[in-house]
């Protein structure tokens, strides 16, 4: 069931269109991320949903209640949304139990046993209620502005890169900890995030902005495995993309002969595969396969990068990362296959 409907919103500043045209369907209770390039125009999305800003044009809905049009205007207090922000935006003079309870009624009886339900809730000791922001880390700091702003009981939580100033390890578990939390919760979130992976792994819909405007939405899965061009391919990871002749069913390119989903595309196309699609196998007589050469190997443990440059007349060179259980050598002969099924890139020139 749709939950948020955003419908052709434009927003300028100046000459820079920041929103160009953006439409979003969110169901109720799902998870969206939102990824593109900074300045493509995520934040002043999240900024005209909570209420800070006003679209030039365009709708925001939510269960079916006018946010937002050319008319009409909800404050951001009336909404139910609530903001976490990339720093926390924490209050640094009041304490922890008063940065939750910030925006509940001084009066409320039930205000300091509110404060400690969400302190459990987002896995804070409730020791921690009496001490200022700073003497947190940066992880339990997110997760006091998560407090504060479930406090509110949003319908719709709006989180803008709010892991980013973590580090790897502490981005990880926050995340983990912030998704249960919404999730138990049945919370409406979107999360502005640069990092895709966090992306893929957040969300059950992924929606990919480039310029003021949604390029593609879908689910993770289907975002990752067909994207519709090759700049959101990339976006989302490493994508090895290469000229082909399609006919029934099949690519012939600079990798062999590969499968390929994508409809009943013939002629000439440009098909995707992903790197981990490529299987590196010990050199040997086998006309089927391509075969290569290794080059320019870095290692780093568990993994390595190699370069392979196929054998061809044009050869084609692809960088990969390949799993340490045997590291190839410079200049070891390789063969080449692909598993699994290429994807056709939409429209001529999507390289
Ligand atoms: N108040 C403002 N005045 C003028 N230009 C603005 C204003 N807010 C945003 N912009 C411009 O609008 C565009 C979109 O900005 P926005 O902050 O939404 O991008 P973003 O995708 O969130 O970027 P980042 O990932 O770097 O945070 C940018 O070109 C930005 O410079």
């Amino acid at each position: 069931m749709s939950f948020l409907k955003v419908k052709g919103l434009h927003r300028r500043f100046g000459s820079v269109a920041a929103l160009d045209g953006v439409d979003l369907v969110v169901a109720s209770g799902s998870r969206t991320a939102i990824v593109g390039p900074s300045g493509c125009g995520k934040t002043t999305l999240l900024r005209m949903i909570a209420g800070f800003d006003v679209p030039d044009g365009g709708t925001i809905t939510v269960d079916g209640v006018v946010l937002a049009d050319a008319q009409n205007q909800l404050p951001a207090h009336k909404r139910g949304i609530g903001l976490v922000a990339q720093d926390g935006s924490l209050f640094p003079h009041l304490t922890v139990s008063d940065n939750i309870g910030f925006g509940l009624d001084r009066n409320f009886d039930g205000r300091e046993k509110l404060v400690s339900e969400l302190i459990d809730m987002v896995g804070l000791e409730r020791s921690m209620l009496a001490r200022k922001p700073e003497q947190l880390s940066g992880g339990q700091q997110q997760r006091v502005a998560l407090a504060r702003a479930l406090a509110r009981k949003p319908r719709l939580m709006l989180l803008d890169e709010p892991f980013s100033a973590l580090d790897t390890g502490l981005r990880a578990t926050t995340r983990r900890a912030v998704t249960e939390v919404l999730v138990a919760a049945g919370i409406t979130t979107i999360l502005v995030t640069h990092d895709q992976n966090e992306a893929l792994a957040f969300a059950d819909q992924v929606a990919v902005m480039r310029a003021g405007k949604f390029s593609q939405i879908g689910s993770p899965r289907e975002i990752y495995a067909r994207p519709v061009d090759a700049a959101t391919a990339r976006f989302l990871g490493e994508a090895i993309v290469l000229p082909a002749d399609i006919a029934d069913g099949f690519a012939d390119c600079a990798l062999g002969r590969v499968a390929v989903v994508g409809g009943a595309r013939t002629g000439r196309a440009d098909i995707m595969v992903r790197p981990e699609q490529i299987e590196v196998l010990a050199y040997g007589e086998d006309g089927k396969d391509v075969t290569g050469m290794a080059s320019q190997i870095d290692f780093s443990g568990p993994s390595y990068d190699v370069t392979i440059t196929t054998d061809a007349a044009a050869p084609f060179v692809m960088r990969l990362s390949l799993p340490s259980r045997n590291v190839l050598g410079e200049g070891d002969r390789v063969r080449l296959r692909v598993a699994g099924a290429a994807h056709v890139l939409s429209g001529p020139g999507s390289q």
